[in-house]
């Protein structure tokens, strides 16, 4: 008989986070330091990306679903994840150093299309090392790091439905026990969130200091109603990101001409999101709306939770 001797195993731990969309999306004019005040509503719906952080020496991958655009991700040296990476690395290492990572990011969320696809892969990668080096980094300070990643990340750690104030990072979760349908429809190509603000403060130079109160939504999640909803949505970015892409006015158009409640621009934009009365609206409608000039048409609910381990 022989022995084998097995090699030391190669840890790693995957962890999944999901894209988010504003249900109200209120914007005041710029602060001092640059960013817009809001009051959004954040709801997290079941579109994932997965981060897996594996023993290595630091190489980052992408694997992007083959309805994304090719070419549309940042090289890895600017990719959010391995800023997240450096980031908890440099808050947690005491002077000990901390085991190399591979990272590999498989992404399904449009990118640059208003769904906070790379602050989902950033909360992603703080939760899976954070596992991966056995840090147990309290929540605090993870939401404090996640803030200093951009002003979404927050909320993809905590998932939900939740109000977010300041420059959208202050979180608090709001319950919305029922289950809300959309269909989701990405554009070939991502908007830039910058331009979007500043098309914003172009088109509302005298946009209020303090931004339009989400209190309409949150009593429609109240009420559970899919219609009360629909009324209720609200983007203060849809104009600036019509204005940018002209075919997204005429995309809400049809898709209501279609049957949905109602359609919105997805937080900066492009992607246009659709609420459904069920399930089965939501299928339908997709079908629908599924065909040439529209290749890609997604159906979601949510809310789902936060990023978590797999
Ligand atoms: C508009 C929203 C709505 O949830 O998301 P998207 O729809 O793009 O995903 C967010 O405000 C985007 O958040 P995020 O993409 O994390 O922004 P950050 O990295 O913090 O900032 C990127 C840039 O957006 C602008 N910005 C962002 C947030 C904010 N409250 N005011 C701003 O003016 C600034 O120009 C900033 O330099
Ligand atoms: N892992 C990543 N996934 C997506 N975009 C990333 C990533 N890392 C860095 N980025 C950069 O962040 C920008 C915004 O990305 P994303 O979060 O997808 O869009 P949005 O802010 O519209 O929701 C992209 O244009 C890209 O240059």
């Amino acid at each position: 008989m022989t022995l084998s001797i097995q090699p030391e195993e190669r840890r790693s731990v995957t962890v999944r986070a999901p894209a988010k969309i504003n249900l109200h999306l209120g914007v005041g004019r710029p602060r001092h330091d640059g960013f817009h005040p809001l009051d959004t509503v954040f709801q997290a719906v079941g579109l994932f990306d997965d981060v897996r952080a594996a023993d290595g020496d630091g190489a980052i991958d992408i694997e992007a679903a083959s309805y994304l655009p090719v070419g549309a991700l940042p090289d890895p040296a600017d990719n959010i994840v391995s800023t997240a990476a450096r980031l908890l690395a440099e808050t947690a290492d005491e002077g000990t150093e901390l085991p190399g990572v591979d990272l590999l990011v498989e992404k399904r969320i449009p990118v640059a299309g208003g769904m906070a696809g790379g602050s989902a892969d950033a909360a992603a990668t703080l939760v899976a090392l954070d596992r991966l080096w056995d840090l147990e980094t309290a929540d605090d300070v993870l939401l404090d790091l996640a803030a200093r990643l951009g002003s979404d990340v927050p909320f993809s750690l905590l998932g939900g439905t939740a109000h977010g104030t300041g420059r959208g990072e202050r979180l608090q979760a709001l319950r919305d026990p029922v289950t809300w349908w959309w269909v989701v429809v990405p554009s070939h190509e991502g908007l830039s969130t910058p331009a979007v603000y500043r098309r914003f403060d172009e088109m509302f130079p005298d946009a209020p200091a303090t931004p339009a109160s989400s209190a309409a939504v949150v009593s429609a999640l109240a009420s559970a109603q899919p219609a009360h909803l629909a009324a209720a949505l609200h983007n203060d970015l849809e104009a600036a990101a019509i204005d940018l892409r002209p075919e997204l006015g005429e995309l809400i158009a049809h898709g209501e001409a279609e049957g949905a409640l109602r359609g919105l621009v997805s937080g900066s934009g492009p992607t246009v999101l659709f609420l459904c009365e069920s399930g089965d609206h939501a299928r339908a409608l997709a079908d629908r709306l599924q065909g040439d000039d529209l290749p890609v048409v997604l159906v979601a609910n949510g809310p789902v939770s936060g990023a978590h381990v797999l």
